[in-house]
């Protein structure tokens, strides 16, 4: 016998259903509101499921002061897990003794790993990606180039005629307000390319030309951050479809394809007519990518600092004219002659000058984070567990803005600290400084972009005065690498001789 469900019951059933999963939403909202608002002010928020991604890309526009912050509150390490789908298994650490522990063996248990090559996958299978027995041998081969008495002198050499060529020229005759930060990227880029290349591409002259190979590896810089700060497997869906960033970063690929081609043939023609020319064509086209935004980002920030700081502006001009009085040029008119160039040798023995941009290189340093992989379990000296396959994000930025470091003034510019109390260079300092990397991978360039820096400087703060352009504001972009968002507004002034 069947019992009848009278229709009014069905009505109530549902009602009853309807309202209690309302009350269920309401009081579920309600806790996570509450939430919310408990939290949202705290430097580091863990969601429940989704951990730090939501923070992470809350944060991702300011992704190095958000470092600071996390330095400052929570201390040496943080783990990231994320959720299950996106495999955000992270460690971001901000210690000096992790990092030198991570960098000090060669063939150590944290490689750059398969993730690097895959997000530098532009730049190839060159020094950069490579890792064990490939790398050093790639690494030995560099540092005999790098370390010989002709390169060096060939890059003084050709920097000092773009500085004088170029810039210098570039620079007299600006009567308005320039971006001196773009002007130092085109700087950088002419004399990186002319030690490739051996040919000066003249992105310096007067009318600014558009430059596609300089913009693509800009678009190119952009789009490898990103990978560096989304799940691995959103990027790799963006390359997909190629949408977004990646789909850029494609189209740039072609750009810099087609320059290098045609730059490598220009060179063989060259050759073929007997050009002489010392190049190194093939194996260091990355140092387009290493040295350009490097150098000319840590060339703006320094002009930055010594503009606000006119006590250390005097400073190294007094060194400058101190090189120059007791220059022992026989041509007077040479020493006279302005805008005046100061060789490398000029500048090579200068202490403060060289403390003062160690000093502008530990607050902004041009790369302001590296990752690494790891291949067994271990324990960071922080105490931090870490597991195979989990990516460790060193940031240079925090270390360099360590209070337990670098003292209670780590947020000043001073110069003094690299200086010891017999006006020599400190060497103490050189221990924390990872802006450069440390260990068996750190930076092959160092000197040559000290070198190139020098000559910049020298040749800049002697002949002009600069001056930000009021009420521009100046912050730090977040990309790979440390650009400032809005560039360097200046205005310049010559310098009567001895102002
Ligand atoms: C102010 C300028 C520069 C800074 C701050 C800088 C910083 C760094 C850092 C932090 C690394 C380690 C990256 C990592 O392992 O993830 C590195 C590596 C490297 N840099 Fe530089 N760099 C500068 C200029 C240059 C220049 C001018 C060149 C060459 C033209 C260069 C070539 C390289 C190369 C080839 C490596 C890889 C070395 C290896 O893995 O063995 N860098 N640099």
């Amino acid at each position: 016998m069947s019992v009848e469900i009278h229709p009014a019951l069905y009505w109530y059933e549902y009602h009853l259903f309807k309202r209690c999963s309302q009350l269920c939403l309401a009081f579920f909202c309600f806790i996570f509101i509450r939430w919310y608002l408990k939290h949202k002010n705290e430097v580091l928020v863990r969601w429940p499921i989704l951990d730090l991604l939501p923070s992470i890309l809350k944060n991702q526009h300011r992704m190095q002061d958000w470092s600071v912050e996390l330095a400052n509150s929570v201390g040496s390490s943080v783990v990231a897990r994320g959720p299950i789908f996106a495999r955000l298994n992270l460690v971001l650490t901000f210690d000096v003794r992790n990092a030198e522990y991570i960098t000090k063996t060669k063939f150590s248990n944290f490689p750059k790993g398969a993730d690097y090559i895959e997000i530098f996958d532009i730049i190839g299978s060159g020094i950069f990606n490579m890792e064990n027995e490939y790398w050093h041998a790639q690494r030995k081969l560099a540092n005999t180039t790098f370390m010989s008495k002709e390169f060096r002198s060939y890059v003084a050499k050709t920097t000092l005629d773009v500085v004088e060529n170029s810039l210098l020229p570039f620079l007299s005759i600006q009567s308005s307000v320039i971006d001196l930060e773009d002007i130092f990227l085109r700087f950088t880029f002419d004399s990186i390319f002319t030690v490739i290349f051996g040919r000066n591409p003249n992105s310096l002259s007067l009318d600014l030309p558009c430059n596609e190979l300089a913009q693509a590896i800009d678009v190119v810089t952009e789009a490898i951050y990103y990978r560096h700060i989304v799940p691995t497997s959103w990027w790799k869906l963006y390359r997909w479809l190629m949408i977004g960033s990646e789909k850029k970063l494609a189209n740039a690929w072609k750009i810099i394809d087609h320059y290098l081609e045609h730059y490598v043939l220009l060179k063989r023609d060259d050759l073929h007519k007997g050009v002489q020319e010392n190049d190194m064509i093939t194996s260091f086209i990355l140092f387009l990518f290493a040295g350009r935004d490097s150098s000319s980002t840590a060339l703006a920030w320094f002009f930055w600092l010594v503009e606000r700081n006119p006590y250390v502006e005097s400073k190294i001009l007094e060194e400058l004219r101190h090189v120059h009085a007791n220059k022992k040029d026989k041509d007077v008119a040479l020493k006279a002659r302005r805008p005046y160039v100061f060789t490398a040798e000029d500048l090579k023995g200068l202490v403060y000058l060289h403390a003062s941009l160690c000093e502008s290189l530990r607050l902004y340093p041009p790369l302001p984070i590296t990752h690494r992989g790891v291949q067994k379990e271990d324990v960071l000296p922080d105490g931090t567990k870490v597991k195979p396959g989990w990516k460790i994000l060193i940031s240079m930025y925090a270390m360099g803005r360590s209070e337990s470091v670098w003292g209670k003034d780590c947020l000043e510019y001073k110069p003094e600290r690299w200086i010891d109390e017999n006006g020599k260079l400190n060497p103490i300092p050189l221990t924390k400084f990872f802006t450069f990397f440390a260990g068996p991978r750190n930076c092959i360039g160092k000197d040559m972009a000290f070198t190139q820096m020098k000559l910049v400087i020298g040749a800049v703060l002697f002949n002009f005065h600069v001056e930000l352009v009021e009420g521009h504001t100046v912050r730090a972009k977040s990309s790979i690498v440390l650009h400032m968002q809005d560039g360097l507004k200046v205005r310049l002034r010559e310098r009567i001789t001895q102002e």
